[in-house]
């Protein structure tokens, strides 16, 4: 709808917002209702509607709880369950913010704010009501939020990559996702599907490195029943089964030539022909890729389609890998553990702040699975409540293990350091005894302590 026959609603008991968004808003929309007090919130609503309910997130009442926003969005969704109301924060309730926008809210603004930004957000959200009034009647109602699919991140790079799944998941525009192993990519895919127009239909996934040269073709186009030997039925294929729906091709990065080709076809062509078939069945897919191969340099060595690019590519989104997502680590790992604690009944651990520290400077090449798993271990293995530096070893996923398991310093890779030849030998160790320190130190022949002595030595 247009800004200018919008009416909008603050709730601020700060006089100084109240009166900045006023002025900001005078010449922006037909009209601004102000209140400090959020006791009369529903009086006010039950008086006027409003496009947009501006509501703050902290008022100094008498709840106490800290979440008086939360509680005030839950009285305005009871009266209008698709009021769209935005929820003003501040710096530090960020998680607090999140979860109002999985209670209902529609989005939220941190303050202080620059006027273009508060703007934008006002607008984003007119576009949503105008949207979401125009939807068929089965489109969903409201999207999960990226909590809810427990896709977690408060880091700078998060917020913007969640911002460019929002644009671009209500388009018809075919994605490619990049990124390294383990940085959300599949999950960044079903994203996209639960936010588009397609949410309601099916969300089929191929992967594409698991696809023999043989099945390729049966696989992702179907066939006829008889057309080859072991073609006991006729087979649908994953194209005609994500018909209406979103296909997912992952490890797009990982078929050969003549796949490439097959694949060029089908999506030139909008069709696809079983094998054994001589009617092509017409597709209606919305395309999302992802691969963690550096494509152009393939495609430079001409061992990857430059024409298949450019029709997987129209909007290409790159996942940050997890060690440029700043305390993320910490959220997730936090996260990870009350998880894994949960699901092996234990209690929830706390993190010794040497630990965090530690998994602040690991460098994650296996990313947030690496972390998971990581976390995993050390909350099974853990002897205490406190989860400590040496519950995490990494030395499994930055160092192949040697064939046979024992470690046998290579002698070609220049002088040695003894201290290095014991840091690789206890890590080997624990390694080898998955994380058990007792287990370990008897091996290396040191008391409990001894060891973890050492580990201090090595920081480890
Ligand atoms: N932002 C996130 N918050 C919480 N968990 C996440 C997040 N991103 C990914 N994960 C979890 O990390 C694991 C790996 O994610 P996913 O499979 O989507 O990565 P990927 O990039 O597709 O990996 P690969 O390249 O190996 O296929 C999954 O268990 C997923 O749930």
């Amino acid at each position: 709808m247009a800004s200018n026959k919008a009416r909008v609603l603050v709730v601020d008991d700060d006089r100084d917002v109240l009166f900045a968004v006023k002025l900001l808003l005078k010449t922006e929309v037909q009209e601004v209702v102000t209140e400090r007090n959020p006791e009369n919130l529903l009086s006010v609503l039950s008086r006027q509607t409003f496009d947009v309910i501006f509501l703050d997130m902290n008022f100094k009442s008498n709840l106490g709880t800290g979440n008086e926003g939360l509680y005030w969005l839950s009285r305005i969704l009871e009266r209008d369950k698709d009021a769209t109301v935005i929820m003003i924060t501040a710096h530090g309730e960020i998680s607090t913010a999140v979860r109002s926008l999985k209670a209902g809210a529609t989005d939220f603004i941190v303050k202080p704010w620059h006027n273009e930004k508060f703007l934008e957000t006002l607008h984003a959200a007119l576009q949503h009501k105008a949207t979401k009034t125009n939807l068929p009647p089965n489109a969903p109602k409201r999207p999960a939020s990226f909590a809810d699919m427990a896709m977690l991140g408060n880091s700078e790079p998060m917020q913007e990559l969640f911002h460019t799944i929002e644009k671009v998941a209500p388009t018809e525009a075919n994605v490619l996702l990049l990124g390294e192993n383990g940085t959300g990519k599949e999950l960044a895919a079903k994203a996209l599907h639960q936010r588009s127009f397609r949410a309601n239909k099916p969300f089929i996934t191929a992967d594409l490195a698991a696809m023999s040269e043989g099945i390729f073709e049966s696989e992702l186009f179907g066939h006829k029943k008889g057309s080859f030997t072991d073609a006991k039925d006729d087979r649908v294929g994953r194209f005609a089964a994500a018909s209406t729906g979103t296909l997912f091709l992952d490890e797009i990065g990982n078929i050969s030539l003549p796949q490439q080709a097959k694949l060029l076809t089908a999506l030139q062509n909008r069709q696809v022909i079983p094998l054994g078939s001589n009617t092509p069945i017409p597709i209606d897919i919305r395309l999302i890729s992802a691969t963690n191969v550096p494509i152009y340099e393939l495609a430079a060595k001409n061992q990857f389609r430059k024409d298949l690019i450019y029709r997987i590519n129209t909007v290409e989104i790159t996942l940050p890998p997890l060690r440029d997502r700043g305390d993320d680590v910490v959220m997730l790992a936090q996260h990870f553990a009350g998880l894994y604690a949960a699901r092996n009944h234990k209690p929830r651990p706390e993190f010794d702040p040497a630990t965090l520290k530690k998994l602040l400077q690991h460098r994650w090449p296996g990313n947030i699975r690496e972390l998971q798993h990581a976390v995993e271990r050390a909350v099974i293995l853990a002897e205490g409540q406190v989860l400590r530096p040496q519950d995490f070893t990494f030395s499994a996923m930055e160092t192949p293990r040697p064939a046979g398991g024992h470690f046998l310093p290579d002698f070609a890779d220049g002088p040695l350091q003894l201290n290095e030849i014991e840091k690789n030998t206890i890590l080997r160790v624990i390694e080898r005894h998955h994380g058990n320190i007792t287990k370990a130190a008897k091996e290396l022949g040191l008391t409990r302590t001894a060891l973890y002595r050492r580990l201090d030595k090595h920081d480890l």
